[in-house]
This record gives C-alpha cells, sequence and structure tokens, in this order.
C-alpha cells in the first residue's frame, strides 16, 4: 500500500530538473523539501527557482504574493534526515546509476515505508534502481520535461514491480501539478527519448553529411512536420552533453541503431555543450 495524501514533498537534487520540480510543487500548495549534497548546490537551487519565479511575475503569469508563498513553502537542506517526513520523493540527482541506487537506500533508510519513492531518470531503468530495495513495489519513474515549470507532459514510468496502486498515485500527483500524464513501460528511453535521441541523432548526421546546412535541417523539420524546434536546436537546448549520455545509454541497452553521432561526440569533447556553454551547433550570447 501507499499513502495517499500527500502534503509534504521531498525532492533529491537541487539542479536544473530538481529545483524545478520543488516549484511546481510548491506552486501547487505542496510544503517542499529540496536536498542536496552542498550547500552551494542548494543555494543555486533557490537562484534557479528565484530566477525562473522573476520571470513568471514579470510576464504576468504570477501574481507577486504568490511568487513569495511558493519561495516559503520551499525548505532547503543538506541533511537526509529532513526527508523523514515526506508524504513522496521525487528524485533528480545525475544520471548515473550506482548514484541513483546509492539515494534510493539512503531513502528506505530515512522515509516511511508507505510513501511513493519516484525518480525522474531519463533512460536509466526503474526496475534496476529498485533492485536492491526492500519495498521496490512503491518505486516509479516520474519523469519531468525541461524546464520543469513550462513543460506540460510527465512521463509515467512503471518499474516490474511497481503496483498499481502506485501508478495510479503517481499519475494523480503530477496531474495535480497541472501537468498532463502518459504512462511508459521500464523499457530504455521509455517512450520519450527511445525516440527522441535517434531523431536527434539522425539531424547531426545529415548535416555531418553533408545533406543540408544546419538551419535548412532545423527549418526543413520545424514547418515539415510541424515540431517548434528542429533536432540540431533542440540538443543545444538540451546539452550536447546529456543527449551523449542519454545516447550511450540507449545504444549499451538497444544496439547499433542508437548508436551516437561521431559529431555529437567531437563536439562534446571539444566542450561545446550547446546553449548552456555559449557554443554547440550554433553560438550563444
Ligand atoms: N536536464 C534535463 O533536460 C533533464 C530532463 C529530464 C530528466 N532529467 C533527469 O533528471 C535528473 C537530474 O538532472 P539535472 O539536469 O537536474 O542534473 P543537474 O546536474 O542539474 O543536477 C543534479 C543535482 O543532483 C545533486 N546530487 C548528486 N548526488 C546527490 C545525492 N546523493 N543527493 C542529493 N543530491 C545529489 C547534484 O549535486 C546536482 O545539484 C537526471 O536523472 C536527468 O537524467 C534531466
Amino acid at each position: 500500500m501507499v499513502r495517499e495524501t500527500i502534503d509534504r514533498v521531498g525532492v533529491v537534487g537541487a539542479g536544473t530538473m530538481g529545483s524545478g520540480i520543488a516549484q511546481v510543487a510548491a506552486a501547487h500548495d505542496h510544503d517542499v523539501v529540496m536536498r542536496d549534497i552542498r550547500e552551494e548546490f542548494v543555494e543555486s537551487g533557490f537562484e534557479n527557482i528565484d530566477d525562473s519565479l522573476e520571470r513568471l511575475v514579470s510576464n504576468e503569469t504570477l501574481p507577486e504574493d504568490e511568487a513569495e508563498g511558493v519561495r516559503e513553502r520551499i525548505e532547503g537542506t543538506t541533511d537526509l534526515e529532513d526527508l523523514a517526513n515526506c508524504d513522496l520523493v521525487v528524485e533528480a540527482a545525475l544520471e548515473e546509476m550506482d548514484v541513483k541506487k546509492d539515494v534510493f537506500a539512503d531513502l528506505e533508510d530515512v522515509c516511511d515505508d508507505d510513501i511513493l519513492l519516484a525518480t525522474n531518470t531519463s533512460t536509466l531503468s526503474i526496475t534496476s534502481i529498485a533492485s536492491d530495495l526492500e519495498h521496490p513495489e512503491r518505486v516509479i519513474g516520474l519523469h519531468f520535461m525541461n524546464p520543469v515549470p513550462i513543460m506540460e507532459g510527465v512521463e509515467v514510468v512503471v518499474g516490474e514491480k511497481t503496483t498499481d496502486t502506485a501508478t495510479d498515485l503517481a499519475h494523480e500527483f503530477a496531474e495535480g501539478l497541472e501537468k498532463t500524464t502518459w504512462e511508459a513501460d521500464d523499457k530504455p528511453g521509455f517512450v520519450t527519448n527511445r525516440i527522441l535521441m535517434p531523431w536527434i541523432n539522425e539531424g547531426i548526421r545529415a548535416y555531418d553529411e553533408g545533406v543540408a546546412t544546419k538551419e535548412d535541417i532545423d527549418v526543413g523539420m520545424e514547418l515539415g512536420t510541424n515540431v517548434p524546434m528542429g533536432p540540431l536546436t533542440l540538443a543545444d537546448h538540451i546539452g550536447l552533453d546529456v543527449c551523449l549520455h542519454a545516447s550511450e545509454t540507449l545504444h549499451e541497452e538497444l544496439g547499433d541503431r542508437y548508436k551516437p553521432a561521431y559529431l555529437l561526440k567531437r563536439k562534446v569533447e571539444a566542450g561545446d555543450l550547446g546553449k548552456k556553454t555559449g557554443q554547440g551547433f550554433y553560438e550563444y550570447d
């Protein structure tokens, strides 16, 4: 059985995704505990939240007093024990199996046995993450999209041992955050990254092989298939290192049709990681 009333939400990791999840949960009246391993990472999570709230206030999406309320509902910590009285915890730490396994082992130690434990993993197996736990039946994937406050979708990923009650609760929680959910089995890349990563890699290969200029590849896909961004622009937004890491995981699990594009590897080796470094396939200010 999983506890159905979710008031207090724990978030593990105060990075891009963790801070976004904390913000959205607090914006929907949850008390939130956001935990990272070092104080400066917690601070940087709060900076992300402040920037995002400021943008929402300045474009009149959110009244100022509500933004203050959101901020007040989020408590930052480096202390694992502070997650003890949460009714649900979402893990958004690094995309490394060992890190996630350690985090879930810690959560099993400090949290109550009947709360839902979710991971925001992009590509790793929910079943593997939960495999050493006493209660793998309450572990689920809640795959939020970046940026969390803006993107409407959440992918619910069901592990081998995840119960129907846990799955229903995960949908209900995400829908309570005004997100729209869909469900995927615990197969590599789930729905989104399984389809997105080969699309991005093919865009990069098409550019590398001289099919068209990068601008024409992007505009061709935007206007030709009605997507908001072409593959090269989207890869720059996601981060080329993140795309490479996801592609490598899928390649390992699913074989050669997921082989990362040569130019993607070269760009990452050169440190051109996309928007976040100012240089990817395009240049950014
Ligand atoms: N960035 C994206 O576009 C995106 C989209 C969907 C899902 N994801 C997934 O979300 C997760 C987080 O990604 P991110 O982009 O926010 O990463 P990030 O690097 O921005 O943040 C990760 C944070 O986790 C912290 N951390 C590491 N170990 C920890 C531990 N044991 N306890 C608490 N905190 C710990 C790090 O200090 C860091 O602040 C990953 O699994 C990633 O695959 C990312």
